[in-house]
């Protein structure tokens, strides 16, 4: 490994060295280049971490971005690409130590229950889906050197802290394969058939249906490799980036792609609110062995959206206790957030130290090319038809999110589908033209989507969060969930709880079924379109 880092470092060293050559690189941008790092080499894209976004920027604009490329392609070949990830710490070299370890765990307390409810996502005192799912398969030798050894309880099993590691060299990306999704695309039972229930896996979220451009390159080629070979290239792998960026598509397509490999792999992926309310009610009902029993049996850990245990300290405890029992016994583990480690306040900091153990990439915005290939592929896989132009309009006036540019093209391949009409350039530009015009309005928040949305339908918002089946409420809260997945960064379980304590599975049922009734049924189409233009108008006037 320390070789591999080596040669990698003076495989840099000789691009820094043919760029300075360069005529046109100025005395500053050799100083902002000398800081920058090599962080690996994934198949034919070299990651370098560079101090800020301006750098970045800076290194991906003209003439940088052609002299990099140049002088990275001289060195590791033509069909070299570079991608970026920001690391604030080159900013000023501090000098290395690493704090003595305070992983100890027999002074560990055991919170009270009444602790602990402050710390759970409300209104999800229920198992969650896969709960009970068996663990006790018995998992082959596998290339990983997977599941040799059971995790025990986590006490003491942490007292040798392995050192950071560099980033090892990964093996190169193969062809990617085919990836086996194990639902039926069935609307009816979302808990059944939109997940692989025991590792809880969206059957769309493959390396297949992920496009992959400048601003994902890297991250694609990290999940790619930890599932090919688990515990063995970068662990734990960190994701990091914006809402809506693919980093839960990333996530699952490991897992699948993982199990697809080696069928008898443990794999569970879990939002981190998930993660809580399992600890909790695990602690309420006198389970802690079990909830040990599902995280500590994994052989791969996918977790979502860490920053939400962010002030939770006992929650933060035990998954401390179970990311180091599963580190020990060289399970993988992916984590997911919207903020590099170092940045992710209300976190211990042997917590963030150890999220820094392996590789950490993000995934930025992507660019207009992407985008629109996002739009085909999803175009392709829903059975959407529309024409180039209407990809690029849509492409070009959404580009911070990839959930609203998903959204923006089911309304207008919904809409043309109500009037029987071909999707064409006039009726996207009609049919998104509150959409995508530029709010600089307030942030959009949950109380508006849902205030709009009672007063809509001229219900209470506690008959909107209520348990009540009739149809009208169905319907209003299923919109409530569709328009708060579009319309904010909110998590599903986030999602869920905001409608009176409703499990994640059924945001993502509602999602599914209002995306399909748009564009069969004019009435919901127009509630829908009606509603979303009373939020915005609402936000743009404060
Ligand atoms: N590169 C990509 N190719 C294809 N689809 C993508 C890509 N990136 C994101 N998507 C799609 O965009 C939608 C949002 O992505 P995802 O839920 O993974 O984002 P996220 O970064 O996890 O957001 P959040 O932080 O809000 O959970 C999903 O439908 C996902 O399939």
């Amino acid at each position: 490994m320390q070789q591999d880092n080596r040669a990698l470092l003076e495989q840099w060293a000789e691009c820094v060295r043919v760029m300075n050559e360069n005529s046109r690189v100025t005395g500053r941008a050799r100083g902002t280049i000398a800081v920058c790092e090599p962080r690996g080499l994934m198949g034919t894209t070299l990651l370098i971490a560079v101090p800020s976004e301006a750098t970045r920027e800076f290194l991906q604009n003209r003439p940088m971005s052609e002299i990099l490329d140049e002088s990275v392609g001289r060195v590791l070949g033509a069909d070299t690409l570079v991608a970026f990830v920001v690391d604030p710490e080159l900013e000023v070299q501090p000098p290395t130590t690493r704090a003595a370890t305070d992983a100890r765990s027999s002074d560990r307390t055991i919170p009270s229950l009444n602790e602990l409810e402050a710390e759970r996502t409300p209104g999800s005192f229920q198992p969650a889906p896969g709960r009970d799912a068996p663990s006790g398969d018995s998992v082959p030798r596998s290339p990983a050197g997977l599941a040799t050894t059971e995790p025990g309880d986590g006490a003491g099993e942490y007292d040798d802290l392995p050192p950071r590691r560099l980033p090892e060299a990964a093996p190169p990306v193969p062809q990617q394969r085919e990836v086996l999704s194990t639902g039926n695309g069935s609307d009816t039972s979302p808990a059944d058939s939109e997940w692989d229930s025991s590792a809880r896996l969206n059957p769309k979220y493959v390396f297949d249906s992920f496009v992959i451009g400048q601003s994902n390159r890297f991250a694609h080629a990290a999940a790619f490799a930890v599932a090919e070979t688990p515990a063995k290239a970068y662990n734990p792998l960190f994701i990091y980036g914006d809402s809506g960026l693919g980093k839960t598509h990333l996530l699952h397509a490991i897992g699948h792609y993982a199990k697809r490999l080696y069928p008898k792999l443990r794999v569970r992926y879990v939002n981190s609110e998930e993660f809580t309310n399992d600890f909790i009610n695990s602690i309420r009902d006198d389970e802690g062995s079990s909830f040990k029993g599902i995280y500590r049996n994994v052989d791969l850990l996918l977790i979502d959206d860490i920053q939400f245990l962010a002030g939770k300290e006992h929650t933060q405890e035990e998954f401390f206790h179970t990311f180091n029992a599963l580190h020990n016994h060289e399970k993988q583990i992916v984590i997911t957030s919207d903020m590099p480690p170092k940045q992710l306040t209300g976190f211990a900091e042997r917590m963030r130290s150890r999220f820094e153990w392996g590789l950490i990439t993000d995934v930025q915005p992507p660019e207009l090319e992407t985008r629109i290939a996002i739009l085909r592929k999803k175009a392709i896989s829903e059975g959407m038809d529309a024409p180039d132009d209407v990809m690029e309009y849509i492409a070009s006036h959404i580009s911070t999110n990839i959930r609203e540019l998903e959204g923006a093209l089911i309304r207008v391949t919904a809409f043309a589908s109500l009037n029987k009409q071909p999707v064409d350039l006039p009726l996207a530009e009609l049919v998104l033209k509150d959409l995508i015009t530029d709010d600089g309005g307030q942030e959009i928040t949950a109380a508006s989507i849902l205030g709009q949305t009672a007063a809509f339908f001229n219900i209470t918002l506690d008959e909107l969060k209520s348990k009540s089946r009739t149809r009208t409420l169905v319907t209003a809260r299923q919109i409530g969930m569709y328009l708060l997945r579009e319309l904010t960064d909110m998590s599903l379980p986030k999602i869920g709880q905001e409608l009176g304590g409703r499990d994640h599975t059924t945001v993502m049922h509602a999602d599914r079924k209002i995306r399909t009734l748009m564009a069969e049924r004019r009435q919901i189409f127009d509630q829908v379109t009606e509603l979303t233009n009373r939020i915005k108008q609402q936000s743009r006037e404060g």
